[in-house]
């Protein structure tokens, strides 16, 4: 026989009034008064005793009183849940004036026109009573029934539903007369919602765990205490005793999770998804996410009850999928579902396991929670290939103390683009003990340049002078003298030069011969067609020319790309760009001439450390109003400040061109620059140059700083 929930004493006046009621006071077939347990009282707008369809799945009381009662008045609980209501559904225009409002049927009229719009056949509809309906969304599946109850206030004002097809779960409500100002709402936007299941210990058929599953336990290190303490329980599954692992909020069963001896596992299902053991973490600012029940009780032998384990296990790999909403997210509704308990942690240690998966686990979890609270666990090595893959391992092989070390060595869990010293520990071990090679950087060939500037890989050295000072010349020769010493290799982009001019000048820099048999050869012999041959090849092995070959001029980011494919298929050490403007220059609409030289430097310096790799950078000075003819300051460079900002070493190469002055084939190296110490400091060398074979040599004369 069908029963109906009725409800005592409804005001008709006061629909939230009347809602709340109907969640206290239900009375059943029986007469008996039904008092809804604390939990299950929250005063929602939805909460409403609804009749269940018997015939649907996996709906069971939420009242341990009588488990074969046919009326089950059942809370959905829906402040946990995402709810749409169609309040703000607007009617056709109906009369709306206060008047007419007051009026219980012009109200229940306003609101029938507006559950017609939704779909639902109105005229059946009676004030103060469920009706069974055809749902909107589902027609009732294949066998078409009715499977919606519809309730509607004594006052006309409030409709309230809900699809009891356990494929369907439709449910909202909507109101005659609120602000009705926006669009309709579609029926298909009402929100599908499973409804929970309400379960207890008697209605599962728990029991407490037998000797033999205490025994297995035991062998896996988990003591009674712990398994008391957790309400592990066990069930007769046909034959067999399965392992329960009760899941329990504010000591409430909530749902249930079975282990069986194959070690498969599952849940019983319409039951929300929470933390094992989230009651443990209730208060506390620190908290362990493992994977599995069994390593939250390891936890415990190990002294941590602040833990909590996922009711899902772990991922195969990280989702690629962009997280929208708390909503959407469906895999982790568990982590929502307990969000106020994580809100409140300062730290999250994830233990999650060591393969794969628990590693894809960890990251999905530290996305949610926020990586900068999260730290992550490293199992102890087992053997020289292989890490104990969780904490119930570690405590079986290892036994609790070293459990607890590990979670109390967790380190922070990496943030890209956030890292800390350690971090780089390698690197700055080699440093020390010399084996990244030049630490001290390469000398420059030259005495009096060797306490003052050394190359370094992966620094960026501009080099000015006035035209024609010998710039492009000192940076050769100081190639040469490298690749003599240390034999590296580089990358040219020298656009001023001719490739056989400045093969020329290479040649005759290494071999210290001139090339032709001219003027400026003097009487010096020039060098011979097998020396010449040998330099052919040291040129072709020392030497990778970066050249544009069209008439366009080509941009800073072409020449590092090309840099990059010569570092990376010949090695080399250095860079030379010569000179800045025989470049591409052009800019972005808005951007200034300072911004775009600051970001191509940046561009320059991040390929010089990302490679390790030097590079020379040769920029102009300005034109120079009444110079006179002393060495221009790096700041006069054109174009920016930011050459001599950004450099790590700051060179200008000068020569004196006045007889009386001095030496003409004196060059001065002023050091203007340097920010690493370990490599030089700031002062002047001064070298001779031989204009016929173009080598530069010590003066025995240094000026101070
Ligand atoms: N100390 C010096 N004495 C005499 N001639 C020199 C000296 N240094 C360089 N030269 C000559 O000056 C000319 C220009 O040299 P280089 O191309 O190296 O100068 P630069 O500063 O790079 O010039 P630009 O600014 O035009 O690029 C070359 O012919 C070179 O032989």
């Amino acid at each position: 026989m069908p029963f109906s929930p009725l409800f005592l004493k409804l005001r008709v006046s006061d629909p939230q009034m009347l809602l709340l009621q109907q969640q206290r006071l239900v009375i059943s077939s029986s007469r008996t008064i039904l008092m809804a347990s604390k939990h299950l009282l929250k005063p929602t707008p939805s909460t409403l005793p609804l009749k269940l369809n018997l015939s649907s799945p996996g709906i069971i009381s939420a009242f341990p009183l009588k488990p074969n009662s046919r009326i089950l008045p059942i809370s959905l609980k829906t402040f946990a849940l995402p709810y749409t209501s169609h309040s703000n559904v607007p009617g056709p225009v109906y009369s709306e004036n206060p008047e007419d409002t007051s009026n219980s049927s012009a109200r229940l009229n306003v609101l029938k026109k507006k559950l017609e719009v939704i779909g639902f056949d109105t005229q059946m509809l009676k004030t103060g009573q469920y009706s069974h309906l055809t749902c909107p969304t589902c027609k009732g599946g294949d066998s078409m029934e009715k499977s919606l109850s519809l309730f509607i206030t004594l006052d006309g004002d409030h409709a309230v539903w809900m699809c009891h097809r356990g494929k369907c779960g439709s449910r909202g409500n909507i109101r005659a007369f609120v602000n009705d100002s926006s669009s309709y709402g579609r029926l298909n936007q009402i929100t599908k919602i499973k409804p929970k299941r309400e379960i207890t210990e008697e209605s599962l058929g728990l029991k407490p765990l037998c000797s033999e599953l205490v025994a297995y336990f035991g062998e896996r290190m988990i003591s009674e205490k712990t398994l008391a303490r957790n309400s592990v329980m066990q069930k007769s599954y046909g034959d067999q005793f399965i392992i329960a692992f009760t899941y329990r909020r504010n000591g409430v069963l909530v749902s249930c999770k079975y282990r069986d001896v194959n070690k498969n596992f599952w849940q019983e299902k319409d039951t929300e998804k929470i933390f094992y053991g989230v009651d443990d973490i209730k208060e506390a600012s620190d908290i362990i996410i493992v994977e599995g029940e069994i390593d939250k009780l390891s936890m415990e032998e190990a002294g941590f009850y602040n833990c909590v384990s996922v009711p899902d296990g772990a991922p195969p790999s990280v989702s690629t999928k962009v997280f929208e909403s708390a909503e959407k997210d469906i895999k982790y509704q568990y982590l929502w579902n307990c969000k106020e308990y994580l809100e409140k942690a300062s730290r999250i240690i994830l233990a999650t396991d060591g393969d794969a998966p628990g590693l894809a686990l960890a990251e999905e979890l530290a996305r949610r929670l926020g990586r900068e609270r999260c730290w992550r666990v490293k199992w102890p090595k087992k053997n020289e290939v292989e890490h104990f893959k969780d904490a119930n391992e570690v405590l079986m092989y290892l036994g609790p103390d070293v459990l607890k070390e590990v979670i109390e060595n967790a380190e922070i869990y990496p943030i890209q683009g956030l890292f800390n010293f350690s971090h780089y520990f390698n690197e700055i071990d080699g440093y020390y003990h010399h084996t990244l090679g030049f630490e001290l950087g390469v000398s420059t060939g030259w005495r009096g340049l060797n306490g003052l500037y050394n190359v370094v890989p992966g620094e960026l050295t501009v080099v000015t002078g006035v035209p024609n000072s010998g710039k492009s010349e000192w940076i050769d020769a100081l190639l040469c003298n490298i690749n003599r010493s240390v034999g590296w290799s580089f990358a040219l982009c020298s656009m001023e030069n001719k490739v056989r001019e400045h093969a020329r000048k290479l040649l005759e820099k290494h071999i210290k011969k001139p090339f032709f048999k001219a003027g400026y050869g003097e009487s010096i012999e020039r060098m011979t067609v097998e020396e010449f041959e040998l330099g052919k090849k040291w040129l072709s092995e020392t030497f990778y020319l970066i050249r544009c070959e069209k008439d366009s001029l080509p941009n800073i980011k072409w020449v590092l790309d090309l840099a990059k494919s010569a570092v990376l298929r010949h090695g080399v050490r250095g860079l030379v760009i010569d000179p800045y403007n025989e470049l591409d220059h052009q800019r972005p609409p808005g951007q200034t001439e300072t911004e775009y030289v600051s970001q191509m430097l940046t561009m320059i310096k991040r390929f010089a450390q990302h490679h390790s790799c030097h590079v020379w950078f040769v920029a102009h000075p300005r034109q120079l109003h009444q110079w006179n003819g002393g060495p221009p300051n790096m700041y006069d460079i054109s174009g920016s400040a930011h050459f001599i900002n950004k450099c790590d070493n700051g060179i200008v190469i000068h020569r004196n061109r006045n007889p009386e002055a001095g030496p003409v084939d004196q060059v001065q190296v002023c050091v203007r620059k340097v920010r690493n110490k370990v490599v030089g400091t700031i002062g002047d060398a001064f070298l001779s140059y031989d204009r016929i074979s173009g080598v530069y040599t010590d003066i025995d004369e240094t000026s101070g700083e």
